[in-house]
């Protein structure tokens, strides 16, 4: 089938940049994402480019390119239904926060939600493409929804995971290592498959479309993404090591890396991998392997994310600890928020988790970070629920500058990897702080020979200076 018409229900990281990409690189298909959240859709749909809701390097040149040629935002969910004949289904699916699964298990009910209004409102035939991270078999309850609405409308089913990493979604979306589409194998499922493959095959060489049975792609977004954050766990647990042996981190991820088998990416120590899906996914993967009896398949995964937290306590831990055993008091610099360099997304941060012990401590702290607003900050702190709003605005502020931020303090912790850290004036700020003036780079970011050429002590993860710099302290 021809498609001319597409619409995508959700207008958040993936559902706004992916249709974004669709629409620039398919001139000829209408493309009308649609979302609940009326500011969402608003601030989609604002002149000002400045105020989009998804930060990421390019994508306003690609919206301001589309949108009101064949790219539309809209609340009207049941008129783009009605129209399209593809619908992506871009929902959030986060962690469930009650009932059986809780802590585990997705949340479908935005799935079936979709589901069910897409079965109300059709009145012709539809594809239906899961482009949410969903658990394996999840497109047999959509089906069923489908099946069962009564109204002889064939519903096809595909699965179409995304891959792209927020920061860099535009060159991901326009230059993806590949493609994967599920669908059923008879001819009407391959139909649909086609359909959508000739859509991509507008800009992404058909070798990298791949095609498999559903419930094999719905799977391999799962794994894809345990298989990452096992990546960056391994180094992790590894930079620990390295601390207690004068191994540096760096070195170590280096000399394997260029091992061809194991490959350099993603064997960055960081403070703690973050995002909205690492945990998520691999919990579900977890939570799937534990429902079928897979007790030591459950276990083996379940450890990445133990490790993360590991990671992200031992940080905090850390900063108390080289602050002479108190934090009571003290006020520490958070140089980022967000949860990776190049995004205003927060979800899952870090920064939110080490902020939290030490808030516990009694710091006080002050961040900054080039995208992330102060309501934000404080909306993370809040959704944990360890202290009431007015105790985390009494103790935690948010600045436009860093360097006032960073005045006073008895430390600065670097959260995020944004490359202007590097450029600043590190004299100057250290000439404003308190002496013994210490950066805790979770990042391994700045240059900390150079750092300390001007006086810091700087603590970076998994390298040898940590413990050099402990006998300083
Ligand atoms: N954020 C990322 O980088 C990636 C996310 N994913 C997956 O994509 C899915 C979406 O993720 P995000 O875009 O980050 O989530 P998001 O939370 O930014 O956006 C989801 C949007 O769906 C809307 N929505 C929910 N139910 C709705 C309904 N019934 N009708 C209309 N709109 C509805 C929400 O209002 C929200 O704006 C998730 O399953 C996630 O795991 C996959 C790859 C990358
Ligand atoms: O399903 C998803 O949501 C997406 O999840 C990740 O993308 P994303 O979370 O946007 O960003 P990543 O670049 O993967 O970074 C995730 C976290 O790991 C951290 N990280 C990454 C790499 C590394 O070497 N070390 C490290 O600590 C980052 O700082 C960040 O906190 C995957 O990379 C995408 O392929 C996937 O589509």
């Amino acid at each position: 089938m021809q498609i001319t018409n597409i619409c995508c229900i959700g207008a958040g990281y993936v559902g706004g940049p992916t249709m974004a990409i669709i629409a620039k690189q398919c001139p000829e298909i209408k493309v009308t994402v649609v979302d609940l959240n009326e500011a969402r859709i608003a601030a989609w749909n604002d002149q000002d480019m400045d105020n989009m809701p998804v930060y990421e390097p390019g994508l306003s040149d690609v919206v301001a390119q589309a949108r009101g040629r064949n790219l539309f935002f809209s609340t009207d969910v049941d008129k783009a239904i009605d129209e399209a004949q593809m619908i992506f289904i871009s929902v959030n699916t986060p962690t469930k926060t009650y009932g059986s699964g809780k802590g585990m298990g997705a949340d479908l009910k935005w799935i079936e939600l979709c589901a069910r209004q897409i079965a109300r409102v059709s009145k012709s035939n539809k594809i239906i493409v899961e482009k949410s991270t969903l658990p394996v078999r999840t497109a047999e309850a959509i089906k069923d929804i489908l099946q069962y609405a009564g109204n002889d409308i064939e519903f096809q089913v595909l699965s179409n995971p995304e891959f792209l990493a927020e920061g860099t979604a535009v060159e991901d979306l326009l230059n993806p290592d590949r493609v994967l589409i599920g669908g059923d194998s008879s001819p009407e499922g391959k139909r649909a498959i086609e359909s959508l493959v000739e859509i991509y095959n507008n800009w992404i060489p058909r070798e990298r479309i791949l095609t498999t049975n559903v419930w094999s792609s719905e799977l391999s977004k799962l794994v894809a993404n345990a298989f990452l954050a096992q990546r960056i766990s391994s180094i992790n647990a590894i930079s620990e090591l390295c601390e207690k042996t004068e191994a540096d981190v760096n070195e170590v991820a280096r000399a394997i890396g260029m091992d061809s088998r194991i490959g350099p990416k993603f064997l960055k120590a960081s403070v703690g991998f973050g995002g909205s899906c690492f945990q998520k996914d691999i919990l579900n993967l977890v939570y799937i392997s534990r429902s079928f009896g897979l007790t030591e398949v459950a276990d083996y995964w379940e450890q990445v994310i133990i490790m993360n937290d590991h990671q992200k306590k031992r940080f905090a831990l850390n900063i108390v600890r080289k602050l002479y055993n108190t934090v009571s008091g003290k006020k520490i610099a958070f140089l980022g928020w967000a949860f990776k360099k190049d995004t205003n997304d927060t979800r899952e941060s870090a920064a939110i988790y080490v902020a939290d012990y030490l808030l516990n401590e009694q710091a006080e702290l002050r961040v900054y970070d080039p995208k992330v607003v102060e309501r934000q900050v404080y909306a993370d702190l809040d959704y944990l629920g360890s202290r009431t709003a007015e105790q985390n605005r009494a103790s935690i502020g948010v600045g436009a500058d860093p360097y006032e931020v960073c005045k006073g303090a008895h430390a600065i912790a670097v959260l995020t990897e944004w490359d202007e850290f590097k450029d600043y004036d590190w004299e100057r700020i250290y000439d404003g702080m308190l002496k013994p003036a210490k950066i805790f780079d979770g990042r391994n970011l700045l240059d900390a020979d150079k750092l300390r050429s001007i006086g810091f002590i700087v603590q970076s993860i998994g390298t040898k200076s940590l413990k050099k710099q402990l006998v300083a302290v």
